[in-house]
């Protein structure tokens, strides 16, 4: 923003012009994903994201989205177990972890985790394509030990170790709640995984690119990436829908609550996106994860003051909801604290990101984009 006392150029008429916020426009191409908002519909490598949400480990999606091909049952095995064997946070790691302060968010915490792990790393600045897709593994089997080491200090309570025997969804809720919980909740979190994987050039993979763009290191690319991912434009936007609903409190007073928001012009969060414009296609299979929780739950609450204001929504702007409506209220029932619902996302996210990550390598150009100059016109430097 320019300061209106200091003399500036004429008003910018830019030619090429300007997209404020990249809106539309596309900067490279990708095989990782297709983002097709006017059928809305996802694909991973080809694939349905929502089919491959219910049918699909969260373990084959990582290693669909790294290889470009699901894994023969030989290949899934051997992932897996690579997997599992990565799974133990060190003791330097530990250490770093009990170190950091209770009292900063979550995402604070994975974002110094990720920088500590590649301060360790001997290959961190190894960027070939077996480096890097062995790093991503290594990052997606020990992230959920930090979020899990992490939520149970908040709670006050000594980590669990990671279990061999389970898979990776029910070793992470193992390593939360001390207990593999019912089918259903195993279920829609895995889901919930696969449906957060990967979406093409969001903010969070942008920034993930930039960085792998001039060359830097996997960690540096996604600390950058989980940064960005941190805002409430974007991954944040799952807790604060979860505050939301908590501050409305019963579907009752979902509708002032929103006519108070809207007449004051906030943006209501878990509501709308950059590329759909008709809703989110992973909302209907999360929706659906989200209802099973709540029955399971046996509480129809936050459904309700879900409905509510998706219907309210609807009716007064057409904006329909996004992503993290859903998994909002579902990590709520599911039985994790509201700042540990961002690092879920991560522990998710961090398959997509790593899978751009390796397709800029292979394929690089700087990002570096143009600006046009609105500040003071070209003055002498006073004496
Ligand atoms: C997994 C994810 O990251 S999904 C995104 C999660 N983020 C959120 O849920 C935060 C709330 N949503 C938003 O802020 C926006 O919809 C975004 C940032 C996601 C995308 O927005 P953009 O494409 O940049 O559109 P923009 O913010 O300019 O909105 C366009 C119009 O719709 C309105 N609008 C968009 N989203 C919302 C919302 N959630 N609540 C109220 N109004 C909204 C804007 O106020 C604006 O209205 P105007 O033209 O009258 O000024
Ligand atoms: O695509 C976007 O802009 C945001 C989003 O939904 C995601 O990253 O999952």
């Amino acid at each position: 923003m320019s300061d209106p006392q200091i003399p500036s150029d004429p008003p910018i008429v830019s030619d090429p012009p300007i997209f404020k916020g990249l809106a539309g426009v596309v900067v490279d191409t990708t095989a990782v994903s297709k983002v097709v908002p006017e059928t809305n519909s996802l694909t991973y490598r080809g694939y349905d994201a929502a089919e491959l949400a219910t049918r699909k480990s969260f373990e084959e999606v990582a290693f669909l989205l790294w290889h470009s091909e699901l894994p023969t049952h030989a290949e899934a095995a051997l992932f897996s177990q690579r997997e599992r064997a990565n799974r133990r946070l060190n003791r330097s790691a530990q250490a770093v972890l009990n170190r950091i302060p209770e009292t900063c968010h979550p995402m604070d915490v994975m974002r110094t985790m990720v920088s500590y792990l590649g301060s360790e790393d001997p290959d961190e600045d190894v960027p070939t394509v077996a480096a890097n897709l062995d790093k991503a593994l290594r990052l997606f089997a020990v992230l959920p030990t930090i979020v899990a080491a992490d939520f149970r200090r908040r709670r006050g309570l000594a980590p669990i170790e990671p279990h061999h025997g389970l898979d990776y969804a029910e070793n992470f809720l193992n390593m939360c709640f001390g207990e593999v919980p019912d089918p259903v909740i195993v279920d829609a979190f895995r889901a919930s995984m696969v449906l957060y994987a990967e979406h093409s050039f969001n903010a969070s993979t942008f920034a993930a690119r930039v960085v792998t763009s001039t060359q830097s290191d996997l960690y540096s690319a996604v600390t950058a990436a989980i940064g960005a991912l941190k805002g409430t434009l974007h991954g944040g936007a799952n807790e604060a829908v979860m505050h939301d609903m908590i501050e409305i409190g019963a579907p009752e007073n979902a509708a002032a609550w929103l006519a108070a928001k809207l007449d004051a012009k906030e943006k209501v969060m878990g509501f709308g996106h950059r590329v759909y414009r008709n809703g989110d296609s992973r909302v209907p299979t999360m929706y659906d994860s989200l209802v099973a929780v709540s029955e399971h739950c046996g509480t129809t609450t936050w459904l309700q003051i879900y409905r509510e204001l998706a219907e309210g929504m609807e009716a007064r702007t057409g904006i329909k909801p996004n992503l993290d409506f859903p998994t909002g209220p579902a990590y709520h029932l599911m039985g994790f604290d509201i700042p540990m619902f961002t690092p879920l996302f991560v522990m998710s996210r961090i398959t997509g990101w790593t899978a751009h990550i390796v397709e800029q390598t292979r394929s690089n150009a700087l990002i570096r984009p143009l600006s046009a100059y609105d500040g003071p016109i070209q003055r002498p430097v006073p004496a």
